[in-house]
């Protein structure tokens, strides 16, 4: 499939929509009420410190909702003001966040069902509006909604259209894109299916294990499994890993993708020359510019002093777990949580720690005067940070 010729048919087309519909005044007002927070306001005015009774909070610098967040949820909005009575569909959450995606819920927008890890477009017809979340969607999803005739009202973040440009780019010039991601992750499903031949690295380590294969070769048949699930068809790594392009899934650890795109860089070099280097490898910053200062701002709070640090974001948005990553590399107790329910009476806390299963931690604030680090990931609303707050507050009262 063309995808670069099906993208500009499709945005020429009178059923496809990626600017809002006008109603931005309403909009913003039910996003304030719903979103906004005095509270975490006054805290940023404050140096990003409050303290009550015995807690000092310490925000980080840069958190909570990015440009492009805001930007898919208002035009989500506007698509209800826009149609009040037509069914409107949205093919996966529109970003990583339980209070946001429920918000929609109560809207009657319906989410596209999804059984065995395959979605059922078959609940849509020919005139629904469906929302693109702010992640994108696949171009195959994109084809069979336009084929059955659907208005579609595209949120995809721009930052993440950019990395479709530079897969693009790269299928263009016959180079395998190797994008950092996860391979279940819908932002990386949307950007591999732009691209040509791809394989999906999930971390250094994985990229270190293909390096070693394209400078020393391999056991083929265990590279293939090992990437079964996050390689384009028909993929063969001695014959699609002597040019390659780097991309990556918008919101992963920025230090990670840049050690990424320094090894295959490197590796090329040393397989083919610093002289052809060019004609091997090639590399974009694609890392957004969000992401980057959420991680910096987290860098900068684990260097206070701090009894302890609740990460705020959806379990499965992936900029919010990296977050918290930051805090364990550091050693620093931290908390993953989603909503403010999960602090619970008795000083417990229900919280996920990383890549383990979500989990109840009994007397997790500490006696006495504690500094209590706070960040929170693109998605989550400054609402949602306002109550855990006032709930830790609360605890220690
Ligand atoms: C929509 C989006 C980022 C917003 O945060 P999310 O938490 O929704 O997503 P992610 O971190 O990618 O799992 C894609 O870049
Ligand atoms: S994190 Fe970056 S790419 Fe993702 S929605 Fe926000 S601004 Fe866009």
């Amino acid at each position: 499939m063309d995808t670069k010729a099906f993208s500009r048919r499709l945005k020429q087309s009178d059923n496809y929509h990626r600017r809002g519909f006008g109603h931005q005044e309403e909009v913003t007002e039910l996003m304030n009420a719903a979103y906004q927070s005095q509270l975490i306001q006054q805290l940023r005015e404050n140096n990003y410190t409050l303290t009550q009774g015995n807690v000092t909070i310490r925000l980080a610098e840069s958190f909570g909702f990015c440009w492009g967040v805001e930007r898919a949820v208002a035009m989500a909005y506007e698509t209800r003001e826009h149609f009040p009575t037509e069914r409107i569909w949205i093919t996966n959450e529109i970003i990583h966040n339980p209070g946001v995606n429920d918000r929609l819920r109560q809207m009657d927008v319906g989410f596209i069902p999804v059984e065995q890890e395959q979605k059922d477009f078959s609940v849509v017809d020919s005139g629904d509006v469906v929302i693109l979340p702010a992640f994108g969607a696949s171009v195959q999803e994109m084809q069979l909604l336009n084929d059955k005739g659907c208005k579609i009202v595209d949120t995809t973040c721009p930052w993440v259209s950019k990395v479709w440009n530079t897969v693009e780019k790269h299928k263009k010039k016959q180079y395998t894109s190797i994008i950092h991601g996860k391979y279940k992750h819908e932002e990386t499903v949307a950007t591999s299916s732009f691209a040509g031949t791809y394989l999906i690295v999930l971390n250094l380590a994985e990229a270190q294990y293909a390096c070693d294969y394209i400078l020393q070769g391999g056991d083929r048949d265990e590279f293939l499994e090992k990437f079964s699930r996050a390689c384009s068809q028909g993929f063969d790594p001695d014959r699609d890993l002597t040019a390659v392009g780097i991309a990556n899934q918008t919101t992963m650890l920025k230090s990670e993708t840049e050690q990424i795109g320094k090894l295959f860089e490197h590796t090329m070099m040393k397989k083919y020359g610093p002289d052809k280097l060019q004609e091997h490898f090639h590399s974009f910053n694609t890392i957004c510019d969000a992401t980057q200062e959420r991680q910096d701002a987290m860098l900068g709070l684990v260097e206070e002093p701090l009894d302890l640090i609740v990460v705020i974001g959806g379990f499965n948005s992936s900029n919010t777990t990296h977050l918290q990553e930051i805090a364990v590399e550091k050693n620093i107790p931290s908390y993953h949580i989603d909503s403010p329910e999960r602090i619970l009476p008795n000083n417990r806390i229900e919280h996920k720690p990383l890549h383990n299963p979500v989990e109840i931690a009994e007397n997790w604030l500490p006696e006495g005067q504690i500094v209590v680090g706070v960040t929170s990931g693109a998605s989550t609303p400054d609402k949602a940070v306002e109550e855990i707050v006032q709930n830790i507050f609360a605890q220690k009262s």
